[in-house]
């Protein structure tokens, strides 16, 4: 790495021990200078380092002179000093951000005695020019705190834990606790003065994300005069980012774009100003239309676990467990035609294992093919180039995931290797089976073993698809005629060709992130990095991480 040109070196107390502390634009480092005169010329790399510390500037959340503040009223014995404890007064104090366990971070800090309050001053001063020069970094917030989401922690998340981060590092904030559901996507939609603010965050769970993500999105389209009800429109990418502060019952959008459902952390991605761009799906139904989706659509299995789970709210997060024992155990299959377009270029499979990571480069290819293709052609004309894959049958769920959809209920997520940003979705469709075949599908999501190694499940990367329930396909006159008046009893009747799978034909609804859908016909089209999180994407491991307590050492 380029060698950055020291900026300030000066030798400071901390913890009443002596250090070299050096800043350059990059890296703020403190050596003790005892350890390191102890073992110079020989190579102790392991004591060397334990007085040793380094912190990227671009992850210092603040500076600030401490007043008041001596060495002197400290109780223990002084090793070494070079000063005299009076002359030690003058301190000022870095905070900035610790990995911990997995993916989280954590606010520490340390503070630097100094003999010279000249000193001290300058050291604040050049610290935070360093800091301003971070222009990515956002000043000031519009805050949507849902208070009913999740276990309904909502507000005493963000005063607790997050607003004390934020005025620690300057950022100021307007807070809205939301009122009633949609509250916050009308505001955005129709009130909102966005010219004044750098970003927008929803503090609440993916129900709440989507209303802010659809708010920001129909906000832009309505801007910029374009028309949301036609599939053929390019839409216009949105310029404020989202920050999530996950407060929620599933949190997959915060947990599969950070690594973790952890408050403090995700507010750090949004101190130090961290963005992570995101496709979305926009969900039609002929010329209208419906909602927009980054996670999940999932037809059979999951709209029901949904459907059922909208019942019983009041139970907040375990209403998806119980709810999902009730879906497995009623094993009710849909018939209907699933029709795509594959994706087509190096984008990968949703087999091969590449993880979508930090810095991704099948993400940042995809960005940058997306630059040279822009009004190259319209999506009616790829349409027509393009060839779409028909595939009709029995199913137990339909899902398009979007991203990975990893949340700890199931931390690599319904189709681990999809990918945040590159423009496709993972099309799954589990055929019908038995019981026991789908339960083994379902434990897969929770282990190392491949949930796509099934002779029922086939797995797409798409960029369009379009599903049509048989029953409101033309020929399905012909079933209804057949099975008796209104077709009820080819709902209810059990799968003729296979008895021995228990499967009941059945009418689903689509769950769309989270949001029953009112309709079944429905065509989808991904959007290639619509929106923009205050996120990273999940970081690859340090190699120096501590295997046992995964802390960086
Ligand atoms: N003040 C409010 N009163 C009632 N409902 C609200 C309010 N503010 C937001 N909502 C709605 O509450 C729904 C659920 O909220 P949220 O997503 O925060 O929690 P959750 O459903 O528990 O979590 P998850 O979506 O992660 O499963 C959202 O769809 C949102 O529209
Ligand atoms: C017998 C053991 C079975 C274990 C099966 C575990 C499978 C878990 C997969 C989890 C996939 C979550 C996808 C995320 C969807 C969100 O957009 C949505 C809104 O928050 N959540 C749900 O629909 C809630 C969905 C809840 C599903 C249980
Ligand atoms: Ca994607």
């Amino acid at each position: 790495m380029e060698k950055q040109p020291r900026l300030l070196c000066s030798e400071l107390c901390v913890q009443r021990r002596l250090y070299e502390v050096t800043l350059n634009c990059a890296i703020l480092a403190w050596k003790d200078i005892q350890i390191a005169k102890k073992h110079t010329g020989r190579a102790i790399y392991g004591a060397v380092k334990a007085g040793s510390h380094c912190v990227p500037v671009c992850e210092i959340i603040a500076v600030q002179e401490k007043e008041d503040d001596s060495p002197c009223k400290d109780t223990g014995k002084w090793q070494k000093v070079p000063q005299s404890p009076a002359d030690c007064q003058h301190a000022f104090t870095v905070f900035y951000i610790e990995r911990t366990r997995q993916h989280c971070w954590r606010c520490s800090n340390v503070t630097f005695h100094c003999s010279e309050h000249s000193l001290c001053l300058l050291w604040v001063q050049t610290i935070r020019e360093q800091l301003g020069l971070l222009t990515n970094r956002p000043k000031r917030l519009l805050v949507y705190i849902n208070p009913y989401g999740g276990k309904q922690r909502g507000k005493q998340i963000y005063d607790h834990k997050v607003a004390p981060i934020f005025s620690r590092a300057s950022i100021s904030t307007d807070v809205i606790v939301t009122e009633r559901a949609n509250h916050a996507r009308d505001h955005l939609k129709t009130e909102a003065d966005l010219k004044k603010y750098d970003g927008v965050v929803c503090v609440g769970g993916d129900g709440m994300f989507s209303e802010i993500m659809h708010g920001l999105v129909s906000r832009m389209q309505q801007d910029a005069s374009v028309d949301e009800n036609s599939m053929e429109e390019t839409l216009v990418p949105c310029g404020l980012r989202i920050g999530i502060i996950p407060a929620g019952s599933t949190d997959c959008i915060c947990y599969a774009t950070v690594g973790s459902n952890d408050p403090v952390t995700s507010a750090l991605h949004i101190v130090v100003g961290d963005s992570q761009p995101m496709d979305v799906c926009s969900v039609h139904n002929e010329n209208s239309f419906l909602r927009y989706s980054v996670s999940l659509l999932g037809y059979g299995f999951y709209g029901d676990v949904l459907t059922y789970s909208e019942r019983k709210r009041w139970m907040g997060p375990a209403r998806y467990d119980i709810s999902g024992v009730k879906t497995f155990l009623s094993h009710r299959y849909y018939e209907g035609t699933v029709s795509f377009l594959p994706a087509e270029g190096n984008l990968g499979t949703p087999r091969d294992k590449m993880q979508c990571r930090s810095g991704c480069s099948i993400c940042r290819q995809s960005s940058s093919d997306k630059l040279v293709s822009k009004d190259e052609d319209s999506v009616s004309d790829a349409e027509c180039r393009d060839t779409w894959t028909v595939i009709r049958g029995k199913f137990l769920a339909i899902n398009a995931a979007n991203m990975s959809c990893a949340c700890p209920r199931s931390p690599k997520g319904l189709s681990p290797s999809a990918h945040l940003a590159d423009g496709t979705t993972d099309l799954i469709l589990v055929r019908k089976c038995s019981r026991i075949d789908f339960l083994r599908h379902l434990l897969r999501h929770t282990n190392k073993d491949d949930q796509f190694d099934h002779s029922f499940v086939e797995v797409y990367r798409v960029k369009q698809f379009r599903f049509t329930p048989r029953y409101q396909e033309c020929d399905s006159e012909v079933d209804l005629r057949e099975s008796g008046a209104g077709g009820k009893r080819f709902l209810s009747q059990i799968c003729r060709e296979h008895r021995a799978c228990g499967c009941m034909p059945s009418q689903s609804n689509w769950n769309c992130d989270g949001e029953i859908l009112p309709q079944t016909a429905i065509q989808v089209r991904v959007h290639c990095q619509l929106i923009t999180l205050f996120a990273r994407g999940i970081e690859e491991q340090p190699v120096f991480e501590d295997p046992y307590t995964h802390c960086a050492i």
